[in-house]
């Protein structure tokens, strides 16, 4: 069952991951899209850092490369809140768009209920997977006035018109238009679609389409109608970040047009609008973007029937960033097995030494790694060579150095937000009830004692043990980095 968590349950508080100094020094180098380069991270109130990420459209469940976005972006925060920074993250929710109302009318229900459905589902599928909650997640339709207020800054300025009841950004008013994706506005085409009306410049976009008969609109001085993606996302940055703030994220097909149209609008109102662009790689499949329109969807809610959460978040959210995913069993095999050496350590070392706390401070090379261009895959590879020598000293009857090591991995398992011992981890027992870490144990049980049978020529035992497991409803799965059992049905 696809269960919500209870509310507060993921509450954030600094302690958890940051514990670190804020010391002014600029430790941090971030790929800009903008400059096309690294650049240092400097934040435009120390010890402060603003990030506007762009949201989901609630059409449909969430899909693994959604939560991959939010993933990516709660690392930085864990990471920048770790140097000492106070972090606040918007992560808007796009709740009316053409998609929705499709749908609704397919559907025959309600858009908003369509539209919260999902929206509850997005913030499941972040939480399950571990995001600490963002500051605030704005809906597109509670900021029509806002929208309405940047409106009539750019119809005044002559930067906006309205044509049958549309308002439109007039792209040619604004020098910088293009410069984010470095594109020719003479090289600019017409978006593909129906023809939009009154539009002077076919390349010219809407910020507010008119009402339709059906559909659901807002009352603005120009009639009825309902808000186009791209300004929610400027009035709400505005809104809540103020007129600069240091980070805007997104996946990078939002370069064009969705950034550079949120960047006319809000520059054109006056903004300074965001100091950074990070804009972060896809999952897809057979190469192509994971996407709810092209139907090739794995959705969050399925996964994590079938993998631990915390596995899913090994999974999704440390490779680099900027990579690509593409999506397969045999990854999240070896994500899983990756994840249980860890996990295996930690086990170990407490049974051995004692429960340890995570350290203060991460060892330097894992934070050298993450400040550069927040690379966790080499960050993870000092977790690894950590747990390799933690086991090395419970071999040799080390219990110190065995705690030490431990310690250091949980602390930098925090900043990944990847610690087993967290209690926020407890939360994925709900996925079968308060049995499944016993159920777990004792499945985990049988199957080695399958693999001992196997090993030793006795198929006959192995096969029954098999047989017993199905009989109890289990799927056994046999990958060539061990076996895995998931719930049938
Ligand atoms: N396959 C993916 N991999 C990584 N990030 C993705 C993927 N699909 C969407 N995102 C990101 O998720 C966030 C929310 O996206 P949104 O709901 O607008 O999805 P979308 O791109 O319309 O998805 P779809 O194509 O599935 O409808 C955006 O930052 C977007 O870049
Ligand atoms: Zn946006």
């Amino acid at each position: 069952m696809w269960r919500q968590l209870p509310c507060g349950a993921a509450q954030f508080t600094d302690s958890r991951v940051g514990r670190g100094q804020y010391d002014r020094a600029v430790t941090l180098r971030l790929y800009d899209t903008g400059a096309r380069r690294i650049r240092d991270f400097v934040p435009l109130v120390p010890g402060r850092v603003s990030i506007y990420l762009c949201g989901a459209t609630v059409q449909a469940a969430p899909h693994i490369g959604h939560i991959r976005s939010g993933l990516n972006f709660d690392i930085l925060r864990r990471w920048l809140t770790y140097r000492g920074n106070q972090v606040t993250l918007v992560h808007n929710v796009t709740d009316v768009d053409d998609k929705i109302i499709a749908r609704s009318a397919a559907e025959q229900r309600p858009w908003w209920a369509i539209g919260y459905e999902n929206e509850r589902a997005f913030a499941t599928g972040y939480e399950v997977l571990g995001c600490l909650p963002p500051s605030n997640a704005p809906r597109a339709t509670a900021h029509v006035p806002e929208m309405v207020d940047m409106m009539r800054g750019l119809i005044e300025r002559g930067h906006a018109y309205v044509a049958e009841g549309n308002v439109y950004f007039d792209v040619r008013s604004f020098p910088g238009y293009l410069e984010l994706s470095r594109q020719e506005l003479d090289d600019l085409r017409a978006a593909e679609g129906e023809v939009e009306a009154g539009k002077r410049d076919h390349r010219d976009f809407a910020m507010w389409k008119a009402a339709r008969p059906g559909e659901p609109s807002w009352e603005t001085p120009w009639g009825r109608g309902r808000p186009g993606w791209h300004l929610e996302c400027s009035a709400m940055a505005h809104k809540y970040l103020g007129r600069a703030f240091d980070i805007h994220g997104g996946g990078t097909e939002l370069v064009f047009p969705h950034h550079e149209n949120e960047i006319a609008q809000s520059k054109a109102y006056g903004d300074d609008f965001a100091n950074y662009w990070v804009h972060h790689g896809w999952v897809t499949m057979s190469g192509e973007k994971m996407s709810k329109s092209l139907g090739n969807s794995v959705l969050v809610s399925d996964m994590v029937q079938r993998w631990r959460p915390i596995v899913l978040r090994y999974y999704l959210g440390t490779p680099h960033y900027r990579s690509t995913i593409e999506y397969g069993g045999q990854a999240l095999a070896e994500a899983e097995a990756a994840f249980s050496r860890i996990e295996g350590f930690l086990q170990r070392a407490a049974d051995k030494a004692g429960p340890v706390e995570p350290v203060t401070e991460v060892p330097p090379a894992f934070a050298e790694a993450m400040d550069d261009d927040l690379g966790v895959p080499q960050a993870l590879a000092v977790v690894h060579t950590t747990v390799r020598q933690g086991n090395s000293a419970l071999t040799a009857g080390d219990k110190e150095a065995a705690a030490a090591r431990a310690s250091e991995v949980r602390a930098m398992l925090a900043v990944l937000g990847l610690d087993p011992l967290d209690p926020r981890w407890a939360l994925e027992e709900d996925r079968g009830g308060d049995m499944y870490p016993v159920v777990d144990s004792l499945v985990r049980l049988a199957l080695e004692q399958r693999q001992a049978a196997r090993a030793r020529k006795d198929y006959a035992t192995a096969d029954a043990i098999r047989d017993q497991l199905l009989q109890a409803g289990l799927e056994i799965e046999d990958t060539p980095t061990g076996s895995r059992w998931t719930r049938r049905g």
